[in-house]
């Protein structure tokens, strides 16, 4: 793209992106020179509205060393404005006409969005009505975008959707087997989560194996705070374990996955629960800090190593419907060429990778001991030369994803916007 300087004379490239990804009480971000698809600053503003809020900022070029502001920062508003401080401070800020976009990652989509997204009023008000399926992330995302288009109401915004990889899903894998009529009244389906890191990985883990995304069927595990599987085969997404929400499937952080509908009718009934009560039980009180206290793996590890049986017991829900959904998927799937592990579980926990993958010999799964123990930021294998089903680490980069898809879409349209035409890239709605 190219973009008039202030003094509207010679041209310079916009070939920067930034990418924000919003959470319910974070903001991530990351300033990206798509000519090289280099990183020139990522950072991070965690415990958004606490006294502890701290953001964490570090510079990649330049040599400079990370920056740390603590104290409160009241909203995701101040959040962002913050992070362009410091961007700013760094010879980066957001008023350069090098930025091309800034790309935001938003959680739910619904069925409308299968593509990256320039943001009108309209995509604004369909991600607003969004909100009650995705009331943790959504309204943080939302928040994002606004700020940014004050900072730069001249820039095509864009969203990319982690919904938009799952659209692929056949009808029979997305549609719950409830009353057809109440279903589609209220939308009410399968739409899955962390898209872009399910493309990314299944993608990467093809070229790992010295395939075509076309010629390999593969099982995603991305396993963050929040977790979910995918089946892909042949490059597209087949089924997947979160839902209407991203509240099925896994055990997560604070997130129960999978349980049976009725224990919420059993909460309402007998302990007299409000619904907003067992939301919040089962989306911040349950998965692993329910089980345990402790919803990171690092501290659980270390507990089982102290002999705490909770942390054991906890450890093994998580590997058990773990190794549920590998089963499962490689019934969907009938071949499967890789299980692959991504996110912040997925990539560091050996002892994860290990329990989930044992036991499943008959079906082609083995871990090498002493290559899962390697760590390492590269996408690698973890299954001995016998095995016949691959078994891979792969590190997800959803910001990289999402600048790239970003970067590609402003292009498209810039170079299909006539001279003097470059107002309406903000109403274009695809
Ligand atoms: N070295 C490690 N060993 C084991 N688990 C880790 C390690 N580093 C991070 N994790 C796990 O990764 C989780 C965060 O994953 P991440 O993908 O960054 O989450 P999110 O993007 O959802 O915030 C932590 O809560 C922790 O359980
Ligand atoms: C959709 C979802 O669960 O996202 P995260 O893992 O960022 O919470
Ligand atoms: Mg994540």
């Amino acid at each position: 793209m190219t973009t008039p300087t202030k003094e509207g004379s010679a041209a310079v490239q916009a070939r920067r992106v930034l990418v924000l990804n919003s959470g319910s009480s974070s903001v991530k971000y990351q300033l990206l020179d798509m000519e090289n698809r280099s990183r020139l600053a990522i950072g991070l503003v965690e415990r958004i509205g606490e006294e502890t809020s701290r953001l964490l900022h570090t510079p990649l070029t330049g040599g400079a060393a990370t920056r740390e502001r603590m104290g409160r920062i009241a909203d995701h508003e101040a959040a962002l404005k913050a992070a362009a401080e410091e961007l700013a401070a760094d010879g980066l800020g957001l008023d350069s006409p090098e930025l091309a976009s800034i790309g935001h990652r938003v959680v739910h989509g619904g069925l409308r969005f299968t593509e990256p997204t320039v943001i009108t009023e309209e995509v604004l008000a369909e991600i607003e009505r969004l909100v009650p399926v995705a009331p943790l992330h959504n309204p943080a995302n939302i928040i994002g975008i606004r700020t940014a288009q004050v900072l730069r109401p001249d820039l095509p915004q864009v969203a990319v959707f982690d919904t938009a990889f799952h659209t692929t899903m056949p009808e029979y894998a997305a549609r719950y087997a409830i009353d057809v009529e109440t279903a589609d009244a209220h939308r009410i389906r399968r739409y899955g989560f962390h898209g872009t890191s399910h493309a990314y990985v299944s993608r990467k883990a093809a070229e790992l194996l010295g395939r075509t995304p076309e010629e390999v069927n593969v099982i995603v595990l991305h396993l963050g705070n929040g977790a979910s599987a995918s089946a892909v085969a042949g490059g597209r997404c087949v089924e997947t374990s979160m839902g209407l929400t991203p509240l099925e499937g896994l055990v997560m952080g604070t997130r129960s996955g999978d349980i049976d509908p009725a224990v919420t009718f059993h909460l309402t009934r007998v302990a007299g629960m409000s619904v907003d009560e067992i939301d919040v039980l089962l989306n911040k009180r349950s998965g692993l800090v329910g089980l345990c206290g402790d919803n990171d793996m690092r501290e659980i590890r270390r507990r089982i190593d102290e002999g705490d049986e909770r942390a054991a017991l906890a450890f093994d829900i998580y590997v058990h419907r773990l190794k549920k959904y590998i089963g499962a998927y490689s019934a969907v799937l009938g071949r499967v060429d890789a299980v692959v592990f991504t996110a912040g579980v997925g990539e560091n926990s050996a002892p994860v990778r290990e329990a989930a993958i044992a036991g499943l010999e008959e079906f082609g799964l083995a871990v090498d001991a002493g290559l899962n123990a390697v760590r390492s930021g590269e996408p690698r294998l973890i299954s001995p030369d016998y095995a016949r089903v691959a078994v891979a680490v792969v590190p997800t980069d959803e910001e990289l994803e999402i600048a790239g898809q970003t970067f590609a879409l402003v292009e498209r349209l810039g170079r299909t916007a006539q001279p003097g035409q470059a107002e309406p890239l903000g109403r274009v709605d695809n």
